[in-house]
């Protein structure tokens, strides 16, 4: 069984550094995928309301905690709130709407998915005439609130964010009054988001790494810098960029609905990249953004105009 490490949030709850992602695994895959997953021994799993596959995600859970695989307390379940839902009075419901579908009582971790509000309603993406898509103006400290309100009720071990910019982190920890545990952001060695995880770090919130593997970019995937340096280890591109991050000290995720690509990527806590490795690895930042939600550029919070 691989040995994750786990990272203590700032409110003492431990939780481990690798998890699988769940966006784009198809609902009549995921759940096989969830058991294989447990089963190899990921004990951490990324969810969110808006990727349409909470049910499948929570049958696959269901099944192993049924066949006594694991306990739910083994398990650390995330999930997010999606931006339809941003108004403070529509919090607790969409939380509700996200447990009864993953078929849980409370999530390990929940997180305000975007700084930006959508028009609320239960159409994920609304749009108008035009086929844009429809913003709703509400601040996300309101929505910030409501999450606290959650954590402080219970319903929820942790809260966090997820797409925050360094002065949206700042401007709601200057009315928060829990800090966020994570600011769960793209991150890969062609992004390497550096100066927002420093800036978070100082202010003692952990950075999850998404779409580590560039959501299945080739320009990631096959770089032949980065596979020089996997194979030196006898280790695969993608897990050079699995492991990249979590030696950053920070928390990942990668998304895989194949059975040996789940192997594949759980199996990395076998080497570490020297100093030398690191620094080379860290200087190749490009800026290259796979995940910018570009039909939301013109949103006032949209956070990708920022330098960081
Ligand atoms: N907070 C946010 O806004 C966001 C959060 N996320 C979270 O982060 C997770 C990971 O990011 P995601 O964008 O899905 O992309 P990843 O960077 O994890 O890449 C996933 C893609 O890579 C493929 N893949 C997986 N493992 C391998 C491997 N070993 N070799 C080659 N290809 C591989 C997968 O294919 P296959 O499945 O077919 O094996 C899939 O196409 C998401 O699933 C989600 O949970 C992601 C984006 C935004
Ligand atoms: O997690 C994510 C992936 O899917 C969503 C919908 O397209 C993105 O907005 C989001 O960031």
């Amino acid at each position: 069984m691989a040995n994750i490490p786990w990272i203590t949030f700032n409110n003492g709850q431990k939780f481990p550094m690798f998890g699988l992602g769940t966006w784009k695994s198809e609902p009549g895959k995921v759940t096989e995928a969830v058991k294989d997953a447990i089963d190899i021994g990921y004990r951490h799993i990324d969810c969110a309301h808006v990727y349409g596959n909470e049910a499948e995600v929570g049958a696959g859970i269901a099944a192993k905690i049924k066949e006594g695989v694991v306990k739910r307390e083994d398990l650390y379940i995330t999930s997010k709130l999606w931006n339809t839902y941003h108004r403070a009075g529509a919090v607790e419901g969409a939380l509700k709407v996200t447990l009864k579908n993953l078929g849980l009582d409370y999530l390990d971790l929940y997180l305000i998915h975007w700084p930006f509000g959508f028009k609320e309603g239960d159409e994920v993406f609304p749009t108008g005439p035009e086929g844009k898509i429809l913003f709703s103006d509400i601040d996300y400290i309101e929505t910030w609130k409501a999450m606290e309100a959650l954590y402080k009720k219970g319903l929820v071990k942790s809260i966090g964010i997820s797409n925050f910019n360094k002065e949206q982190v700042e401007r709601l920890l200057q009315n928060a009054e829990v800090v966020p545990v994570t600011n769960q952001i793209e991150l890969s060695p062609f992004l390497n988001q550096k100066k927002l995880s420093e800036f978070c770090r100082s202010k003692n919130i952990t950075i999850t790494a998404y779409s580590p593997l560039g959501s299945g970019d080739p320009k990631l995937l096959n770089d032949p810098t980065l596979k020089e340096i996997a194979a030196k280890h006898n280790k695969t591109t993608a897990q050079l960029l699995i492991k990249y991050p979590i030696q950053c000290g920070c928390i990942c995720i990668p998304k895989s609905v194949t059975k040996s690509r789940i192997a594949e990527n759980i199996n990395i806590f076998d080497f570490e990249f020297s100093g030398d490795e690191m620094n080379f690895l860290n200087n190749l930042d490009k800026k290259l953004r796979t995940c910018p939600f570009t039909e939301t550029v013109e949103h006032k919070h949209y956070p990708f105009h920022a330098e960081y």
